[in-house]
């Protein structure tokens, strides 16, 4: 039978009740400005308003009519959330994190409400993930939508790019705690998807961007290495090598990435690590040494790719992903000697260095990409609550392009 869960008084969208245990969401959206207190009342006659109704919609076939008691519907919205439950160790499992519903309050002058459109799941979230704190939401950016506003400077119906970690529904003033980039209004881009302002028009594009070009400074004729090739940061910087006229190697965990990478976006050569000898697989592909490396995975990789530079080549050092998931220390390997003996530079970054020059990056990439010298491919998975799915088989090199969730 179905029975009332949990009712709030201040509810505009959502009320929670059970089936045998199961959760339903019953979402009966009243007109604005309605506040008015339900006695008794039968859903699916009484109101004129939207009425969506949850995953478990068989509920109905108990009845048409379901009565409600003292339901005082005013503004309550719901968040689903994903919470930080346990510290990752090793490989993240899916019971580290919590999935739990957030009663948002209404929002005060100067706050907006934006329901999530579009979430990212990124590495970073595991390299991290000792510095999050447990209990909180699990960190992240997303692009959403702005559905109430109290605030001019965030409009309703504009897109929303921010940092408000794995949620559905957030209320902000615009200003986050503890975060560099803060809420910023999506900008135009020209008819093109705006799950991009998580990708390639966002601080992804950025990391390739600034990360490449301001660290690296390829020059034309040079030869480029870029790891974690077919990914999202990587799939761009090597586009960017391009563009600046270099030899790009990728490197990359499958075939079907090798294919994308040299006959749709041009990369001149590939090596996939899981199955070629890297070693003898860069010499063949760069006979006369690498000048620049774009490194996104470390480990043996990079140097294997660092032992093969030529002097005064330059690297720049973007992230580790072969070493996140790891317990173990990694073995040391010995990079100061061709550092010294090659007189490399080696230069670690983090994107938000260049947080003054965000739009640059983004009105070059978008330019590109009108050019048609750029491309961004997304892995796209629906449903907010396959977050975690969509994480992990990010980091198990299932995505091609950018991991994004459409809520
Ligand atoms: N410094 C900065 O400001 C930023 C740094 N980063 C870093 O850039 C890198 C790429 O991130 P992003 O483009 O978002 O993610 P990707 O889209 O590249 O996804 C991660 C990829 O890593 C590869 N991978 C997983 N495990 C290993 C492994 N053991 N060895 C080699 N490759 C592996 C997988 O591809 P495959 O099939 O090839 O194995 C997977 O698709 C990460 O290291 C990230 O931390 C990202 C954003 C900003
Ligand atoms: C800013 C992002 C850093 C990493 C390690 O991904």
């Amino acid at each position: 039978m179905c029975s009332m869960e949990s009712l709030n008084g201040r509810g505009r969208e959502t009320d929670i009740f059970h089936t045998k245990g199961v959760s339903v969401s019953l979402q009966a959206k009243l007109s604005n400005n309605v506040n008015v207190l339900y006695n008794r009342y039968t859903v699916g006659s009484s109101f004129g308003n939207k009425i969506k109704l949850g995953r478990y919609s068989h509920c109905l076939t108990y009845t048409c009519i379901i009565s409600f008691v003292n339901i005082v519907q005013n503004k309550m919205v719901l968040a689903k959330v994903f919470k930080y439950q346990h510290m990752f160790r090793g490989f993240p499992k899916f019971s580290d994190l919590k999935l739990v519903e957030e009663e948002l309050p209404e929002i005060e002058d100067g706050e907006f409400l934006a329901e999530a459109v579009y979430l990212s799941v990124d590495p970073y979230m595991r390299a991290y993930a000792p510095r999050i704190p447990i209990g909180s939401t699990m960190i992240g950016s997303q692009v959403a939508k702005i559905t109430e506003s109290k605030n001019p400077d965030y409009p309703v119906g504009k897109y929303v790019v921010a940092n408000f970690g794995w949620r559905t529904h957030t209320i902000s003033n615009g200003k986050e705690e503890g975060v560099v980039f803060q809420p910023y209004i999506l900008p135009d881009f020209e008819g093109l998807p705006i799950s991009y302002g998580i990708g390639g028009l966002g601080r992804i594009g950025n990391t390739a961007y600034f990360g490449l070009l301001d660290i690296c400074k390829p020059k034309e004729g040079e030869t480029v290495v870029i790891s974690g090739a077919a990914g999202s940061v990587g799939s761009i910087a090597g586009q960017i090598a391009k563009i600046q006229g270099c030899t790009v190697i990728g490197i990359a965990g499958s075939e079907e990435k090798g294919k994308w990478l040299t006959e749709e976006l041009g990369f001149d050569h590939f090596i996939n690590y899981k199955t070629d000898d890297v070693e003898k697989a860069l010499k063949a592909a760069a006979p006369n040494g690498i000048d620049c490396y774009f490194d996104n995975v470390g480990g043996d990789i990079s140097s294997t790719v660092i032992y093969q530079m030529n002097h005064f080549g330059r690297i720049s050092v973007c992230g580790s992903i072969s070493s996140y998931n790891s317990i173990n220390e990694p073995e040391d390997i010995l990079i100061q000697f061709p550092l010294v003996f090659k007189q490399l530079r080696m230069e670690g970054f983090n994107v938000s260095r260049w947080s003054d020059r965000h739009m640059e990056g983004i009105k070059q990439n978008l330019k590109w990409i009108k050019e048609g010298k750029l491309k961004c491919r997304e892995t796209v998975t629906n449903g907010f609550e396959n977050m975690f799915e969509a994480f992990t088989e990010m980091l198990k090199g299932k995505n091609v392009g950018k991991a994004v969730v459409k809520v």
